[in-house]
């Protein structure tokens, strides 16, 4: 966003213009969604506060009850915030005063994302009230590059930001301190790289069959299957590509494991594989395959991955596909295809790319790396699941529960976005869509939740977002 700030200064436009129309969408904002109540402006001395003089301005001529307060006199502001305090013809009362002051809601102008050491003082005391709070940019106390608490800092309902969301929005823990979070257009014009997951991104391009399509036309989903006493792995993440909507599904099994898996599937195909030929040969028949869940670190599953990556089907690796390159991560690399999608948990992302996580800002920069290095869509796991595509689009997704956090949840998720690629999905939506539908599901179940009861939510959320009724 920076550099597109500079570009526009650069083409003539004023950085104070820029302010006003921050502060006058600050006070939109607000005045909206908090119709009623006497307004505590707590201003910075930075840029952050002058959004807060412009926004205090604005929300007087809208007829509110505002004080405003700041951390400097009036007379120490500089620049833009000098300029925007100028706006401001009533006092400007000392920030200590805030603390006692009669007031419903607080504005938090204090500080932005770039701030670098943690609150103390009165600033520390008022992020600590409680109370009804609004932020500019981030709440204060927040740095906006790693997405952490630097300290005490402001709980927010709602935190309004300028032109794009940045990680802080959406990563946790910051994300739980801002509230709602809405974006403002202020005419930057920056192409926004960091999305929130929602099917508002993705719900018009959820496959759907015509009347007359038949099943061979909504792609072909095959699973490899681990060892006799590890098959289950591979049958939820069938069963899931299934529910997606995979025309076909077919789970590939080592010879050991195939009356264990005959036993337990039903509408998914099963096929044997003894040998490295007959996996190349199966996997060459299929759209996309899953690879991972439960196949064992061996150096069969590397086989299996090489065969599948050298092929023309889709990849989806998980687990143990990702593990068994644990000591040779850049072979996986420069196997690994822009139309291919990785779904490590964060212990797995350390063992194919090793420190990226310690050496970057946040999860969003070290998913937005890890793709670019490894040429292909990344979905780092957890409670705000990461997605990125070699060329840095994220998106991150925090619909989910803990109660997810179960022994096959993966499994299944990773089915769901084979059964999207399957019907033709790029991996970058698949991804979106799957940790979207995963976490639907999962919050559906809530509490007792196992793995087993995922794909069956599947039916009733697909159908709502179709507009269908069941
Ligand atoms: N960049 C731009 O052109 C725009 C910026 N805008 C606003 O400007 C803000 C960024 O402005 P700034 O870069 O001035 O940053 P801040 O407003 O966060 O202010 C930083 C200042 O606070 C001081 N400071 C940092 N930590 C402190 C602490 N713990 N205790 C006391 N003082 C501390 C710093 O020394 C620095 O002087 C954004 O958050 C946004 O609200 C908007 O007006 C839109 C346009
Ligand atoms: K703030």
């Amino acid at each position: 966003m920076r550099d597109a700030e500079q570009a526009l200064f650069s083409g003539g436009l004023d950085s104070f213009e820029l302010m006003q129309r921050a502060g006058n969408a600050v006070a939109e904002f607000l005045h909206a969604n908090w119709p009623e109540g006497r307004i505590q402006v707590l201003c910075g001395p930075g840029g952050n506060g002058g959004d807060g003089f412009v926004a205090a301005s604005q929300l007087a001529k809208l007829w509110r009850d505002v004080d405003v307060f700041c951390l400097v006199p009036r007379e120490d502001l500089k620049g833009d915030a000098a300029k925007a305090a100028a706006l401001w013809e009533k006092d400007i009362r000392p920030l200590e005063d805030a603390l006692e002051a009669p007031h419903d809601i607080v504005l938090d102008a204090l500080f932005g994302g770039g701030l670098s050491r943690a609150l103390e003082g009165t600033v520390a005391a008022l992020s600590q009230r409680g109370g009804r709070v609004v932020s500019i940019d981030v709440p204060s106390g927040i740095d906006g590059f790693t997405a952490e608490p630097l300290g005490p800092c402001f709980r927010a309902e709602g935190t309004i930001t300028f032109a794009a969301l940045r990680p802080a929005h959406v990563l946790l823990p910051a994300a739980a301190y801002c509230g709602g979070v809405f974006v403002a257009d202020i005419g930057v014009p920056v192409k926004s790289r960091l999305l929130e997951n929602s099917p508002l991104l993705w719900g018009k391009r959820l496959p759907q069959p015509g009347q007359s399509t038949h099943k061979h036309q909504r792609g072909h989903l095959a699973v490899v299957s681990g060892p006799a006493h590890a098959t289950g792995a591979a049958r939820l993440a069938a069963r899931a590509g299934l529910r997606a909507g995979a025309g076909l599904v077919t789970v590939l099994s080592p010879p050991d494991a195939i009356q264990v898996n005959a036993s337990h599937l039903t509408a998914v195909m099963l096929k044997e594989f003894s040998k490295r030929e007959d996996v190349c040969d199966a996997l060459e028949t299929a759209t996309v395959a899953i690879l991972g869940p439960a196949a064992g670190v061996s150096s069969t599953t590397r086989e299996n991955v090489e065969c599948l990556l050298g092929s023309e089907t889709k990849a989806v690796l998980d687990a143990d596909a990702l593990t068994v390159f644990g000591d040779d991560s850049e072979a996986l690399h420069k196997l690994l295809r822009p139309s291919d999608l990785i779904t490590p948990h964060i212990g797995e992302f350390t063992r194919i790319f090793g420190d990226l996580l310690e050496t970057s800002s946040n999860k969003v920069d070290a998913t937005r790396k890890a793709a670019e290095i490894a040429g292909c869509v990344v979905l780092l796991k957890g409670a705000d699941t990461v997605i990125a595509s070699p060329d840095g689009t994220a998106i991150v997704n925090t619909h989910a529960t803990r109660w997810l956090a179960t022994a096959g949840s993966g499994d299944v998720l990773a089915g769901i976005a084979g059964g999207m690629i399957a019907q033709g999905v790029d991996a970058f939506t698949a991804a979106a869509m799957a940790s979207w539908l995963h976490g639907e599901s999962g919050r559906r179940v809530g509490a007792g939740l196992i793995s087993e009861d995922l794909e069956k939510q599947l039916p009733e959320i697909l159908s709502a977002l179709h507009g269908e009724k069941r």
